[in-house]
């Protein structure tokens, strides 16, 4: 028998932190994991912890941490994994993932909670660093501009063609930087693209508008290499209103959460780099 691949972590640690120089408040809601990785044989075989830095030192550290302030998440990320791979000799991989939960404001200290989270995951390792930012369940919908046809049909396929359907879907996208870049002006501008795009789209397939997505997601900047993009189809069946003695012109549906399709993909820029630990 032999000791195969492993990490370890804390995961969920929640943090919030209040900003409260100036007449504003400001709010940073976060759900922060650590992954380390490392010489940890000896903890898995004989129970010697010797090496490990217990995860609860890990959710400390991210508490600790903020004191300081948070700023941007790729930047909290990049000095918590730094920090754990430089100062714990056993350790020479460390992931950091933080979803930034999002409020809006309502007043110098009032908010209510906003639509889609941000998010950051950065590995770091003896050799270097990847940060990857991102967004998840961010929930779109088109009332119009999609179709579904002309698909592979067997034995077992029931589903009719349709030229005019409800798209909807809850965006998780992640996008990989060469380099360090204006976290918040390059998220800013790939959360209008993936939008901007999933709105403009005159849809054939969920798979096309991905594509779209994450081609848009590319043209916002120079540091942005590769677009992972995960869509569950949040179907919306038209309901048969015959029964009652009704029409419905499209005007009346179930919006079913399951089964759902999961449309996922990738789309890479001509050149880029190898990506190195980014997804890890
Ligand atoms: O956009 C879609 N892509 C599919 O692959 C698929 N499959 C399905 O049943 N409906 C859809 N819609």
């Amino acid at each position: 028998m032999e000791l195969g691949d492993n990490r370890y972590g804390k995961a969920g640690i929640r943090l919030v932190r209040v900003d409260r120089d100036g007449p504003e408040h400001a709010l940073t809601d976060l759900t922060v994991s650590t992954t380390l990785a490392g010489d940890l044989a000896a903890t898995h075989l004989t129970g010697d912890n010797a090496g490990v830095l217990p995860t609860d030192t890990q959710k400390n550290t991210v508490y600790a941490f903020a004191r300081d302030g948070v700023g941007e998440i790729e930047d909290f990320a990049l000095r918590l994994a730094r920090h754990f791979v430089d100062s714990t000799p056993t350790i020479s991989r460390a992931r950091v993932h933080i979803e930034q939960h999002n409020w809006d404001r309502l007043g110098a200290h009032s908010f209510v909670r906003g639509a889609g989270t941000r998010t950051a995951t950065v590995s770091a390792s003896e050799d270097g660093q990847w940060v990857v930012s991102g967004v998840s369940d961010l929930v779109v919908l088109n009332t119009t501009d999609s179709e579904f046809h002309g698909f592979h049909k067997d034995e077992y396929t029931t589903l009719a063609e349709t030229d005019d359907r409800v798209l909807a879907t809850a965006v998780t996208a992640r996008w990989r930087h060469t380099g360090p870049t204006d976290w918040a002006l390059s998220f800013t501008a790939a959360r209008a693209a993936l939008l901007g795009a999933f709105a403009a789209t005159h849809s054939l397939s969920l798979q096309q508008t991905l594509y779209e997505m994450g081609r848009k997601v590319l043209e916002t900047g120079e540091t942005v290499a590769e677009v992972r993009l995960s869509l569950p189809n949040k179907h919306h069946f038209l309901v048969d209103l015959a029964p009652f003695g009704l029409d419905n012109p499209g005007e009346v549906f179930h919006a079913a959460d399951r089964p759902y399709g999961l449309i996922e993909g990738a789309v890479v820029k001509p050149g880029a780099p190898d990506p190195g630990l980014a997804w890890w």
